[in-house]
């Protein structure tokens, strides 16, 4: 089935006005001053990886460019802003304006890492450069849904690691997620980070994602007794059939599937698994396992659920839990414990009035941390002699200085911190070109390509980095020269106040 990435078709032919107010209101000003052609870069970026964690699973970017290439105001997005009023009772816009946005498409170019690829820290996952008016008016949209699938993906990479690389990863999140949206685009997300399959059907049916389930409690409660209820779902579904057995005693519910196991087998049907939904999973699915392989049916796959996450399968496994299946609600498609990812899209560069030339810009901030990144930027990734990543290098490709063989990178936030890199270390440059003057460059890599280098890019990270608790900090910084730069514009821009 194909999976077309389908955000700017679902709710609405236009996405124009999913954004915030001041975008439009800047807008309407650059147009106004003539600055609305003027060639500006914007940079998208997190300061922190997600969850405490050492690194993050950059995702998103179909959902983004959909939401690109699919840019117009429609006349009905154009009627609802001439219908806003300013405060003195005149209209918010003017007609010329409107006319103006009515004719706009996305020209821009954009240079992005690709969905999957780990990243960290301070460094651009996607680059925006045109027209300011343009570049600025995506800001939102590109924000929401980079941020959301990029939490929603490291959360899920964190869950298939705690899980291992044998065990499958089910996502069954939609109820608890946050609206209908949350819950599907969750579900992209999960799948993208590491889950094997969703319970949501919708998701399915949009992104070509597999759909699993197994049956409620009420199912149990609708009949009679346990063994029941069992049996009538085999008759359902003789051989896709997956038991809830906590619905009254855990174990007790094992011994029932295990009969009514035993009497599919009569005819010819295998059972496929059982799901244990509360009490202690460690010591229920031991119990279980025993049962079941006592009965001769060892290929019975033991389901989990229950408020699951990364921290709570790792115990779990170290408990020595026999669960096969993982299924994970509520923790992940709300990334529970930390619901947003702190993702910031800054501008960068400004051509100068000529044209000729370029104006580095900053935002200065009281933290040295939230102190922007001045120039067009480009994130080097020096490997080790397994293409493991060793160290990330962010340097502006719009500075003529050449980079030097073993550069010496800067933390931004610390400019005690610094590392040479390895002289001679290979490396890739993360961001690619991905819309020249807004046409797509090349077809963009499938849900299942992204899902796959995900897969290999965080298994190719140090354990280090991938450990739950104080993961080891993954060096990022500026190469030595821009790092500079940016010290000297700080200087330049913070104003020295007598004492
Ligand atoms: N062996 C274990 N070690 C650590 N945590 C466990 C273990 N077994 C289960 N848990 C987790 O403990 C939490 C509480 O589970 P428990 O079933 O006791 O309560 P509950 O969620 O209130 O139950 P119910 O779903 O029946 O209301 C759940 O998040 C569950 O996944
Ligand atoms: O715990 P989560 O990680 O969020 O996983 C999803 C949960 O949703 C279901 O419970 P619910 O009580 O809604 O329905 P049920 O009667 O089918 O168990 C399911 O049984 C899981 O416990
Ligand atoms: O199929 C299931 O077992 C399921 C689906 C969603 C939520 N909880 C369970």
């Amino acid at each position: 089935m194909p999976a077309p990435p389908a955000l700017s078709g679902l709710y609405r032919p236009s996405l124009a006005l999913l954004t915030d107010l001041y975008q439009l209101t800047m807008a309407y000003g650059y147009w106004k001053q003539g600055l609305h052609e003027r060639e500006a870069v914007f940079h998208l970026y997190f300061r922190r990886a997600p969850f405490e964690g050492g690194y993050a699973v950059a995702a998103g970017l179909a959902l983004a460019v959909d939401y690109l290439e699919n840019l117009r105001f429609t006349q009905e997005d154009i009627a609802y802003l001439a219908s806003l009023q300013g405060s003195k009772n005149g209209r918010l816009f003017p007609d010329d304006f409107l006319a103006y946005l009515r004719d706009l498409t996305f020209t821009c170019d954009v240079d992005a890492v690709a969905e999957g690829t780990v990243v960290f820290g301070n460094e651009p996952l996607m680059r925006v450069q045109g027209p300011l008016l343009q570049a600025q008016l995506v800001e939102t949209a590109l924000l929401t849904v980079i941020n959301f699938q990029t939490l929603i993906a490291t959360k899920a990479a964190r869950v298939r690691d705690a899980a291992g690389p044998d065990a499958t990863v089910l996502e069954f999140g939609l109820r608890r997620a946050q609206g209908p949206d949350g819950g599907l685009e969750a579900t992209r997300a999960a799948y993208l980070g590491g889950a094997d399959g969703t319970s949501n059907v919708l998701a399915g049916r949009l992104y070509g994602i597999p759909v699993r389930g197994t049956h409620a409690h009420s199912w149990v409660q609708a009949f009679g007794d346990e063994k029941q209820a069992f049996a009538a779902y085999a008759d359902a579904f003789p051989d896709d059939s997956t038991f809830l057995v906590d619905t009254y005693d855990t174990l007790d519910g094992v011994r029932h599937a295990i009969e009514v196991a035993l009497d599919m087998r009569q005819n010819g049907h295998e059972l496929g698994g059982i799901r244990l939904d509360s009490g202690d999973l460690a010591y229920l699915s031991k119990a279980a396992r025993e049962l079941l392989d006592a009965a001769g049916l060892p290929n019975v796959r033991i389901v989990a659920s229950n408020d699951l996450e990364e921290n709570l399968i790792t115990s779990l496994r170290q408990q020595g839990a026999r669960i096969d299946i993982w299924a994970v609600g509520t923790q992940l498609v709300t990334a529970y414990n930390q619901p947003a990812l702190g993702g910031v899209y800054k501008l960068a560069a400004l051509r100068t009035a000529d044209g000729q030339d370029w104006d580095f810009t900053l935002k200065l901030s009281e933290q040295q941390a939230k102190t922007s990144i001045p120039g067009i930027l480009q994130v080097r990734r020096y490997l080790g002699d397994h293409g493991q990543p060793r160290a990330d290098m962010i340097y502006n490709v719009a500075a003529p200085a050449s980079l030097p063989e073993a550069p010496i990178i800067i933390d931004p936030a610390d400019l005690t911190r610094r590392r040479p890199v390895h002289p001679g270390a290979p490396f890739r440059d993360l961001l690619a070109p991905v819309l020249r003057a807004g046409q797509l460059v090349q077809p963009l890599p499938t849900l299942e390509e992204s899902r796959e280098l995900a897969r290999q890019e965080v298994t190719s990270l140090d354990p280090s980095i991938r450990r739950f608790l104080n993961p080891h900090v993954y060096p990022v910084g500026l190469e030595q020269p821009l790092h500079e730069f940016r010290t000297q514009l700080m200087l330049k821009k913070r104003p020295v106040r007598p004492a």
